[in-house]
């Protein structure tokens, strides 16, 4: 179980660390008493080798002296030998090392899945190494200082992952925080040689020489940095000068209009708030009172807000309540395990969608299905043919990268695809069952959406164009979650028997690819430009 995909673990391992400091505390404390003891002892024979000292060659003269001597030399350090012999707190160390070796304790991996974490947050939120370092997350001030040896793991992780921007701003900050003393003295040539490594990876072939001089002016005597320096020099090969600079920021530019970026690109910019959508597109959308899909709705409206109308993207706002989500939270408990993702032949846990997830069928409780009326309610589908209930929750760094929610043929072709028969994924309705303190919106990098979680409100989407073909558009992903915890509620229905239950359009949304719908969009704004030009 990751350690980083849920807080809820996190609260656990941490009350455990509170055990751990009472063992220790006994383990101190069992030792000190020992040692007090000892001491005693030690001064006591001090002082009685002192007076007899004063008495001179007559002290052997008594035989009480004698006597005191023996016993001495014989009971009494017989006493002090098995006392510093038996190792004292083995008790509570035997707790301890029972507690550390709890299932739940983080291993090696979760520590790496921490910082994983912390990178991803620093390329999606274009955050700042040197701000991340003093506690400063996005423009909260969390008050935590990290120092120059975390720094240092930070930034050999950096370049292993291939991010060598963040692994030459995390070296620096590395060398920021060097205070005086011997372990920085031995720390400062591991960053320069990392620092070396990142600046090579970034073409700063200037700068590298510059880190290798320094590297080599504290550490004279090894070989290994000569040697690869000399190498360094020879893979120059005369064919890039030592005079190339290059200026190394920390994040890739943002792009233009009209770059092409990676779908990735397009959900971090979303994330980050560096994708919105402009006024005209927000021109027509509407929010109010919905009273139209179902005669309840009439006493009950529900509160909903367009955010995009083509696709069909809504916001409703207090559509689940508290008392569910308690119930919901019970019914939970224990259940959620890592999510994984369907790559191409199998189902696989992958670093693209850090979360912890469960399914509940409706039968689970009687919750379930009245959340389903009102989802019918709200959708006017018919929730038979709908999957089981899918919650999740999101740690600290928990994300899902952009994704579609419609499943592609080859999935159902490799018989991937639960309950095929109930068809493609129509709609999805995505109920928040938290707010998020920071970060962990929903982005949508088409329509330049980004969903602030907002507890009790539900998204509501079509995944399908009316003619049933995925649209790809609707592509989405859960943005990281900068502090807090997230917890959300998937209905996913399926396209069988709903027919005659989605509305019909009036525009032709049948088109197949994105590149078809971006050239039609094309087309009807130049026609519009000309328009307005006559
Ligand atoms: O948690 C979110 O904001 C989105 C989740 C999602 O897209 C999914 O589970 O398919
Ligand atoms: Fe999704």
């Amino acid at each position: 179980r990751e350690f980083f995909s849920s807080v809820h673990e996190m609260t656990k391992v941490f009350g455990y660390e509170q055990r751990m400091l009472g063992y220790m505390q006994k383990f101190l404390d069992d030792n000190q008493s020992k040692l007090d003891f000892l001491k005693a002892r030690l001064r006591e024979f001090e002082v009685e080798r002192e007076e007899a000292r004063e008495w001179g060659a007559a002290y052997f003269d008594s035989p009480l002296n004698k006597y005191l001597l023996n016993k001495r030399l014989t009971v009494d350090w017989q006493l002090v030998e098995n006392l510093m012999e038996t190792h004292s707190g083995k008790k509570p160390l035997a707790r301890l090392q029972k507690v550390m070796g709890h299932k739940l304790m983080p291993k090696k991996t979760e520590l790496e899945g921490a910082i994983d974490g912390l990178l991803r947050l620093q390329t999606v939120y274009r955050l700042e190494a040197k701000d991340i370092a003093r506690g400063m997350l996005d423009g909260t001030d969390y008050s935590t200082q990290l120092n120059s040896e975390h720094c240092l793991d930070i930034a050999r992780l950096a370049l292993r992952d291939k991010h060598p921007r963040l692994a030459h701003f995390w070296s620096l900050e590395a060398l920021q925080r060097l205070a005086s003393g011997k372990q920085s003295e031995e720390l400062k040539p591991q960053i320069l040689a990392l620092l070396v490594e990142a600046k090579a990876a970034l073409g700063d072939y200037r700068g590298l020489n510059e880190t290798y001089q320094e590297l080599l002016k504290i550490q004279p005597a090894s070989e290994e940095h000569a040697r690869n320096y000399d190498s360094f020099l020879e893979a120059l090969g005369g064919e890039i000068s030592l005079n190339e600079t290059k200026a190394v920021e920390e994040h890739p530019p943002i792009p233009k209009e009209g770059d092409t970026i990676s779908d990735f690109h397009g959900y971090m910019l979303t994330c980050s708030g560096h994708f919105r959508p402009t006024p005209r597109e927000q021109r027509d959308l509407r929010c109010g009172y919905m009273d139209e899909t179902h005669p309840f709705l009439w006493i009950a409206p529900l509160k909903a807000e367009e955010l995009s109308r083509d696709p069909l993207l809504i916001l409703y706002h207090d559509v689940i309540y508290q008392s569910e989500i308690d119930t919901i939270r019970k019914l939970t408990t224990n259940k959620l395990k890592r999510a994984t993702i369907t790559s191409t032949n199998e189902s696989v846990v992958s670093n693209v969608r850090t979360s912890q997830f469960t399914f509940l069928p409706v039968t689970e409780d009687k919750v379930l299905a009245t959340i389903d009326r009102r989802v019918a309610d709200m959708t006017n589908f018919n929730m038979r043919y709908a999957e089981d209930h899918q919650f999740a929750n999101y740690g600290i760094g928990g994300h899902y990268g952009q994704h579609m929610d419609w499943f592609y043929q080859p999935s159902f072709d490799a018989g991937l695809v639960s309950s095929p028969e109930m068809g493609n994924r129509i709609a999805t309705v995505l109920f928040y069952l938290s707010d998020v303190t920071q970060g962990g919106g929903t982005a949508f990098p088409h329509l330049r959406v980004l969903l602030k979680p907002k507890k009790y409100a539900a998204a509501f989407w079509y995944n399908l164009h009316a003619s049933g073909v995925g649209d790809p558009r609707t592509q989405h992903g859960a943005c990281p979650i900068i502090s807090g915890s997230k917890w959300v509620q998937n209905r996913w229905i399926r396209e069988f028997i709903q027919s005659d239950r989605r509305p019909c359009l009036t525009w032709d949304d049948s088109l197949a690819t994105l590149a078809e719908i971006r050239e039609l969009e094309k087309k009807l704004n130049a026609k519009e430009a000309a328009s307005q030009i006559a």
